[in-house]
């Protein structure tokens, strides 16, 4: 049973999560965006070096077998020495071996260290995750958190294990190559430098308009990730209202937008490649003339024209190529650009500078002049909390009551700091919570929230979550499990499957939704907090199971400090006092007795909640 209550004007509206991909910042260069990859890519560089440098070796032993032709041609063969071309045969072949060996040593090389700075993103992906505070998950989609995770670091991998390095090794081919051929005739080379200025240019207008597309295409790809992601949480929704088909089309829109922006990119790289397909066929073609002529007036040998023309034949891999080494690189810019958006994602709650610690908590909980607004809140808006004084004795229970979206919820997320209070101070024993070390904070303090979440392992390891300082199996940690499973009336895990050790959680056994809030109950009983924050924890049990549950929290809260939102007057019952919550404070604190005698507003949710089909409005008393 919920209270409810009429839009309350005061309280500011969530606008729709921003798709992360409206904030991308102004673009930088592309080697200054990639050069942010150097911290994670430092302890790998050594191997990614070497493999560089032997995927060089590799270019010009490929690069030196014209050379051998032309000397063969002019030389041994000129002469009729046959032991000569005899050796110069073998020297071709070696070449060619040799390529093919420095080839693959240069794949051996470059593959773990790619892998592990692969390794390392995720690694500091996931650690930024966890430390950024709730306010950044409010903002940022699953879906584009998840494809830049797997994708994006995925094609980082993938770029720096070959992209960067046959982008470099084909370069350095191209550059020699070009030399060589001026070495055998400038003409040549010039003519080879000229059939080369429109790939350059095709080039350049490439990178200005493949990157917004690319960013578009990537940021797509995780918006999709986002849609599919919500249909399969909410199937049940779905498939209950019959909206398969609108969550299809929704999907279907998203499918059609990326696989446009993906044919708008292919059309670019089809674009770019055709020039670097057609270029060298040109310049050879050219070049081919030129060659003739310079033979026919003496000024190059048989042997220079056909060196040229291997050498020519060997340098149209790697400017082709370039082509598609162009997007690869571009694509690697945006996925880096979108990983470091999130490394770049400030962590506001924090530790501070020079913590305090509390030696013995008594588990005083006061919230002093605490103001509250969320960061997406509009200026003007009144604050959620506005001014609130409350006050919780050691070892007390106050139930917080008040009508739906008065802020009950978001008063809890502030005592351990999910966010922080914009005025005022929360207060624990007098030391402001902003004082503490967070794993100090939330070790003094447990929360049980309304929706329960449980992970995907067993049932042992959900409820002893928050004892990391017990080890696992350990005589106290069974103890501590089976006495949080006995007040929370959890007795029904023991008879799974595989007793405690049952999976359970998204990819685990299906329980009930008061199976899971009782386990989630455990949890934060099996923590043992000086301070316990349970948001409705009783909401999804049936009459005779909360009435055990209270019977045994009772017990537990004996000692405990505890802020309770009720939505029920059972779970009203609880507490020792209430505090009444309106329009972002606390209107009256005191027994329920007390309350029923002086708060209108108070008997006015009571009569609310208590009646089968409660319902409670800002607007009654
Ligand atoms: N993450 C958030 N970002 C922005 N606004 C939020 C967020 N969470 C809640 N709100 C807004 O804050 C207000 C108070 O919400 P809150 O959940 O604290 O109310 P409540 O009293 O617990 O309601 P209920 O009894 O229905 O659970 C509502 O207007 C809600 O839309």
């Amino acid at each position: 049973m919920t209270i409810h209550s009429a839009p309350n004007q005061a309280t500011p509206q969530r606008p729709p999560r921003a798709s992360a991909a409206n904030e991308s910042p102004p673009r930088q260069p592309t080697l200054k965006a990639l050069a942010r990859l150097l911290p994670f890519a430092k302890p790998a560089l050594p191997r990614l070096i070497a493999g560089a440098v032997v995927g060089l070796g590799a270019a010009l032993a490929s690069l030196a077998i014209p050379l051998v032709l032309q000397w063969v041609i002019d030389g041994p063969l000129r002469s009729g020495d046959r032991s000569l071309i005899v050796w110069a045969t073998l020297g071709v072949l070696g070449l060619g071996a040799a390529e093919a060996a420095l080839v693959f040593t240069r794949r051996m090389l470059v593959l773990a260290p790619a892998t592990e700075v692969e390794y390392a993103l995720r690694r500091g992906f996931t650690e930024r995750l966890l430390n950024l505070q709730v306010a950044f998950h409010d903002r940022w989609q699953s879906g584009q958190l998840l494809s830049r995770m797997m994708q994006d670091i995925s094609l980082i991998r993938r770029w720096l294990a070959f992209g960067s390095i046959l982008l470099l090794i084909n370069l350095v081919t191209i550059v020699v190559g070009t030399a060589l051929l001026f070495r055998w005739h400038w003409l040549l080379g010039v003519v080879f430098v000229v059939c080369s200025i429109p790939i350059w240019g095709a080039g350049f207008r490439f990178e200005q308009r493949y990157g917004s597309l690319s960013r578009s295409s990537q940021d797509q790809a995780g918006d999709l990730a986002t849609s599919v992601e919500e249909s399969v949480h909410g199937i049940r929704v779905l498939k209950a209202f019959g909206r398969g088909g609108h969550a299809m089309s929704k999907f279907v829109r998203q499918a059609e937008t990326l696989r446009d922006t993906e044919l708008q990119k292919g059309r670019e790289v089809g674009l770019l490649w055709f020039w670097y397909d057609l270029v060298p066929v040109l310049a050879l073609g050219l070049n081919l003339m030129t060659g003739i002529w310079l033979v026919s007036r003496g000024q190059l040998t048989v042997g220079e024209l056909f060196a040229f023309f291997a050498m020519a034949t060997a340098l149209r891999w790697p400017m082709g190529s370039l082509g598609f080494l162009f997007s690869f690189l571009i694509d690697t810019r945006t996925a880096t650009d979108r990983v470091f958006e999130v490394f770049d994602s400030q962590v506001v709650i924090q530790d501070p500078a020079e913590p305090k610690t509390i030696t013995a908590p008594r588990g005083e909980l006061a919230f002093r002049g605490v103001h509250f607004h969320y960061p997406d809140a509009r200026e003007g808006d009144t604050d959620i909390i506005n001014g609130l004084d409350l006050t919780l004795r050691p070892g007390e229970t106050m139930a917080l009551v008040g009508a739906t979206g008065c802020g009950k919820t978001t008063l809890t997320t502030l005592p351990s700091r999910l966010y922080d209070v914009t005025g005022g101070s929360v207060e624990i024993d007098g030391v402001d919570v902003r004082d503490l070390r967070l794993e100090e904070l939330r070790s003094l303090i447990g929360v049980a929230f309304e929706e329960p979440v449980l992970f995907s392992s067993s049932v042992r390891e959900n409820v002893l979550l928050g004892r990391a300082d017990l080890a696992p199996g350990s005589p106290e940690a069974e103890a501590v499990l089976r006495e949080a499973l006995d007040v929370a009336q959890a007795g029904f895990a023991t008879e799974l499957p595989d007793g405690l050790d049952t999976a359970v959680g998204e990819e685990g056994l299906s329980l009930s939704g008061g199976q899971r809030q009782r386990l989630a109950l455990a949890r934060v009983v099996a923590a043992k907090p000086a301070i316990l924050v349970l948001d409705d924890p009783l909401s999804a049990l049936d009459v005779d199971t909360e009435a055990l549950v209270e019977a045994a929290l009772r017990r537990v809260l004996a000692n405990t400090t505890a802020l309770i939102i009720a939505h029920r007057p059972s779970t009203v019952a609880l507490a020792d006092r209430v505090a009444v919550m309106r329009d972002g404070r606390i209107e009256a604190v005191g027994t329920h007795t007390e309350l029923l005698r002086r708060s209108a507003h108070y008997r006015h949710l009571i009569v609310s909640i208590s009646s089968p089909n409660g319902s409670a409005t800002e607007e009654q008393p």
